[in-house]
C-alpha cells in the first residue's frame, strides 16, 4: 500500500508526543514493518515558521494538548496553514484530566478546512501541565494499550477498499469560550500575564531557553522573560535543578483547585 505515515505534534511536556508517536508507530508497523515515519515536532517556534503540505498518499496523525478547552490559540496560525490535498488525518487531543471540551472538534474542523479527510479522532489524558500530581505519569501502560488497539482499528479502516468514511467527534458548535480560572469569590481571573520566576538553583544551562515553545526566555539572562508565557510547563518540569516556578496566587489557587476537583481518573475517548 502506498501510504506514508506522518506524526505531527506540539508537545511542551511530552505527553502529546507519547500518544501521537505510539499511534503512528503501530499504524506504520501494520502497513509495513520497515516503513519510515515522518515526524514533525512543531513545539519550537522555528519549526512553526515553515508551512507543510501533504498529498493523497499521506496519513497524518496530528496531536495538540488541550488549552482552556480548545486548541491552543497560539497554534492556530500554523495549523491553519497546513495543506492536506486529500491526505487522511487523525486528529488527537491530549488533556490534563479536566475536560477536552471542544478541542477535538475544533482540530478536526481545522484539518477538514485545510483539505484533509479526518477518518478517526481521539481524546487522551496526559499529566497536567500545571501539576506533578494531576493525571500523574499519564499516558500510562493502560493508555498505551488503548492507543495500540485504536491504531489497529485505524489501520483496518485505511486498508478498506471502499470509500473511507469521515468521522464524527464529540464537541459543540459554536465552540465554547476559552475556559477561565476563577478566584476564591468565583470571579474569572486572567492568568495570561503570569510568567515563571527563577530561583538560586539556576545553573545557567540554558535548557529553558532552548525548549520554550514561545522562544520567550532571554538567552543572555535566563531570569529575564521577553515574550508571552503560555504556562505550558516546559521550563518548570524540564529544569534539571527545579529553578523555575510560578508564585502568582491566582495561578497557584487554580492549580490546587484542579488537583482537588479532577482527581477522578478519566479514560480516553475514541472516534472512528
Ligand atoms: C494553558 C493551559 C491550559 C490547559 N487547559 C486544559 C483544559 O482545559 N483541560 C484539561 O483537562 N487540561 C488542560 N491543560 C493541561 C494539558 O492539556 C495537558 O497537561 C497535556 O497533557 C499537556 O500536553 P503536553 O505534555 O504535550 O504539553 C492545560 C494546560 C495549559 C498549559
Amino acid at each position: 500500500m502506498n501510504k506514508k505515515i506522518n506524526a505531527m505534534y506540539f508537545s511542551a511536556t511530552g505527553t502529546t508526543k507519547k500518544i501521537v508517536s505510539a499511534l503512528a508507530e503501530k499504524i506504520s508497523k501494520n502497513i509495513d514493518d520497515e516503513a519510515i515515519i515522518n515526524y514533525i515536532d512543531f513545539t519550537l517556534p522555528e519549526v512553526r515558521k515553515k508551512s507543510v503540505s501533504f498529498t493523497e498518499e499521506d496519513v497524518v496523525i496530528i496531536g495538540v494538548p488541550v488549552y482552556a478547552g480548545r486548541v491552543p490559540n497560539v497554534l492556530l496560525k500554523y495549523l491553519n496553514a497546513i495543506t492536506g490535498n486529500g491526505a487522511l488525518a487523525v486528529p488527537i487531543v491530549v488533556y490534563g484530566n479536566r475536560n477536552y471540551d471542544d478541542a477535538l472538534i475544533e482540530l478536526k474542523d481545522i484539518l477538514e478546512l485545510n483539505g484533509f479527510k479526518a477518518i478517526a479522532g481521539g481524546a487522551f489524558i496526559g499529566e497536567h501541565s500545571f501539576s506533578k500530581i494531576l493525571a500523574k505519569d499519564r499516558p500510562d501502560e493502560k493508555d498505551i494499550a488503548i492507543v495500540i488497539d485504536f491504531a489497529d482499528k485505524i489501520y483496518k479502516k485505511i486498508i478498506l477498499k471502499d470509500e473511507i468514511q469521515t468521522v464524527e467527534v464529540k464537541g459543540n458548535k459554536p465552540y465554547r469560550k476559552y475556559y477561565m480560572p476563577k478566584d476564591e469569590k468565583g470571579r474569572p481571573v486572567d492568568i495570561r500575564k503570569v510568567k515563571p520566576k527563577t530561583n538560586n538553583n539556576c545553573i545557567d544551562c540554558k535548557l529553558c531557553v532552548n525548549i520554550c515553545p514561545m522562544g520567550s526566555i532571554d538567552a543572555e539572562d535566563v531570569s529575564k522573560f521577553n515574550g508571552i508565557c503560555i504556562k505550558c510547563g516546559a521550563c518548570i518540569k524540564k529544569c534539571p535543578v527545579q529553578a523555575k516556578y510560578y508564585d502568582d496566587k491566582d495561578y497557584l489557587r487554580h492549580k490546587q483547585e484542579l488537583e482537588i476537583d479532577f482527581v477522578h481518573r478519566r479514560e480516553p475517548e475514541l472516534f472512528i
